[in-house]
């Protein structure tokens, strides 16, 4: 039972297999007494999930610790800025806006912030609290070609090409940071008599046996699900989507590139826009229940009409994903973890998954198990952690629904009480009397703290609450800070330049590097 943790077996070679390979080789000592080497197994026969073009501000520390320069990430994947996300036609089903920016509100007791944008006039609330909303509405960058790496003036993720990801970090991980790729088939799993896995089995390649095995075979959860039948929650009593239809439309190379996912509500679910520097990528997420494919099929062709007129669905060959919002009721089981979709999937508004792939594999390697004997320990609180963060973000989409006031029966049915988690219900009761805060969501690393869920609530109209017996003491600071935030969001929207501008300068810059190398 004390044995050393020193071989890694990872299954699977989509987005979480390979930032978990680059993730875990990246941080591995090479000079440790037990040196850690990881093994990928990745199925010819099995096609990776290929969507997944929304990333969360983690991103940029990932990339940075697998040792990727921003600027050949963005040019190898097709990448663009994330600054956030704007939701359209939520609250009503007509023109209505708001944002869900990455920049969180000034600094201050949340109370005398609300209090401030109220007595402030009606601008939204985004745009009175943080600068990123002026920043997005006029497609410009987050930050200067000049900036480090990574830094930005504004907090930022990107939006990239999920097939090209996964070939930037197989080719990143196999040549420089040693790690063994195996493309075979996994077609069976030996375990040693105490019950924990002591090898996969390959159809050509024979035995790969390991320490610790990462399943990231996506949703056929091979190892979690079908080798301990670790069960699967289903959530989608409150999380209604189940299908998607996507497409991919090429661009201009000097059309405008979207700081923001636009996420535009429809009857039975939203569609997704996605810019990147040659393409958009678009989808419409539906909930079977209340949409046929057909009718979603007229729900995309409807939008392209309107937000790309002159290209047709017929040309695109849409592709259609079926899934299931909900997760298992453990990830870490004996020496097996679970990361990705096999962990579990929720449909993807906020783009909640690669966040949630990163999260697990930082909590691996901060508490990374020095022997097999404290193993157990570190999956209970691997699993207790997790088991908060998806139940948080499990009632952080439902609010995006909850709050809206739209009447299709889609929307009727997800305000049915049934269908609410009671942690939501009674925090939506004390936020009539309080606006959200830390002591609402008070783990040091919330997936969507205090500020998404003011941006959501405020943005989709509710009531912010009246000044209650307690005086709010900070207003005047609050007031002046909130002069400060209009002023740096004009300085900001004079001096970034835009998505295209930046991205195009990357590339004419890289195109005059390979001309040259080309050349010498
Ligand atoms: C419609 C939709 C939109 C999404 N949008 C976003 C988004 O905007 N942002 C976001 O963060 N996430 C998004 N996601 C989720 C995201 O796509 C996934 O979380 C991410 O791609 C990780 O997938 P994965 O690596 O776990 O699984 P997969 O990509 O499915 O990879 C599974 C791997 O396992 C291998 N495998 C399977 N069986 C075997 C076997 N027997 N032997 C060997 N190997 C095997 C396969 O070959 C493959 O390499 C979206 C998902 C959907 C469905």
């Amino acid at each position: 039972m004390n044995r050393p943790i020193s071989e890694i077996v990872i299954v699977g070679g989509g987005t979480a297999g390979w930032l978990a390979a680059c993730l875990i080789a990246a941080r591995a000592d090479a000079d440790a007494a037990h040196p850690i080497h990881v093994t990928l197994v990745e199925s010819p026969d099995v096609p990776t999930i290929g969507v997944g073009e929304g990333t969360w501000p983690t991103m940029r520390r990932t990339l940075e610790r697998i040792g990727i320069s921003e600027a050949e990430f963005l040019l190898a994947c097709d990448g663009s800025f994330k600054q956030g996300s704007r939701f359209d036609g939520w609250v009503a089903g007509g023109d209505e806006s708001y944002d869900h920016p990455f920049v969180p509100p000034i600094e201050g007791e949340p109370a005398a912030i609300v209090e401030g944008w109220r007595l402030s006039g009606d601008r939204s609330f985004a745009a009175t609290v943080a600068t990123q909303s002026n920043v997005c509405a006029a497609d410009l960058a987050p930050r200067q070609r000049a900036m480090p790496d990574y830094a930005g003036a504004l907090n930022y993720a990107y939006h990239l090409d999920a097939g090209k990801l996964a070939a930037l970090l197989t080719r990143h991980a196999t040549e420089k940071l040693g790690v063994r790729l195996v493309r075979d088939h996994v077609v069976g799993v030996d375990r040693v008599e105490d019950g924990d896995i002591a090898a996969v089995r390959t159809r050509g390649s024979g035995e790969i046996t390991g320490d610790l095995f990462l399943d990231c075979s996506g949703h056929t959860a091979l190892l979690i699900a079908g080798e301990y039948g670790v069960p699967f929650l289903d959530r989608s009593d409150v999380l209604f989507n189940d299908r998607a239809l996507a497409v991919q439309v090429p661009v201009a190379d000097d059309s405008p590139i979207a700081s923001q996912t636009i996420a535009t509500a429809h009857r039975a679910g939203w569609l997704w826009d996605i810019g990147l520097p040659t393409r958009r990528g678009i989808g419409c997420v539906y909930s079977s229940a209340y949409a046929s494919d057909d009718d979603a099929a007229g729900i995309l062709a409807d939008y392209l009409v309107g937000a790309m007129p002159g290209v047709s669905i017929d040309d695109l060959n849409p592709r259609r994903l079926a899934f299931r919002s909900g997760h298992r009721e453990r990830f870490w089981e004996r020496n097996c973890l679970a990361i990705g979709l096999s962990a579990g999937f929720l449909e993807p508004l906020e783009a909640s998954a690669i966040v949630l792939i990163e999260l697990s594999l930082n909590a691996l390697l901060d508490n990374f198990p020095a022997s097999r004997d404290v193993m157990d320990i570190h999956a209970d609180r691997f699993n207790a952690l997790f088991r908060y963060r998806w139940d948080r973000i499990v009632e952080f989409l439902k609010l995006h629904y909850l709050l809206s006031r739209r009447e299709e029966p889609y929307w009727r049915a997800h305000r049915d009480p049934a269908s609410v988690p009671q942690r939501l219900v009674d925090l939506l009761r004390l936020w009539k009397h309080q606006p959200p805060s830390n002591r609402d969501f008070p783990a040091i690393e919330e997936v969507f703290p205090a500020a998404s869920h003011q941006y959501v609530l405020y943005g989709m109209g509710f009531a912010p609450p009246e000044p209650g017996a307690i005086r709010i003491g900070t207003l005047q600071h609050t007031t002046a800070m909130l002069r400060q935030v209009e002023q740096r969001g004009r300085s900001l929207v004079a001096s970034l330049p835009t998505n295209r501008a930046y991205l195009a300068a990357l590339r004419r810059d890289a195109g005059v590097v390979d001309l040259k190398e080309h050349a010498s």
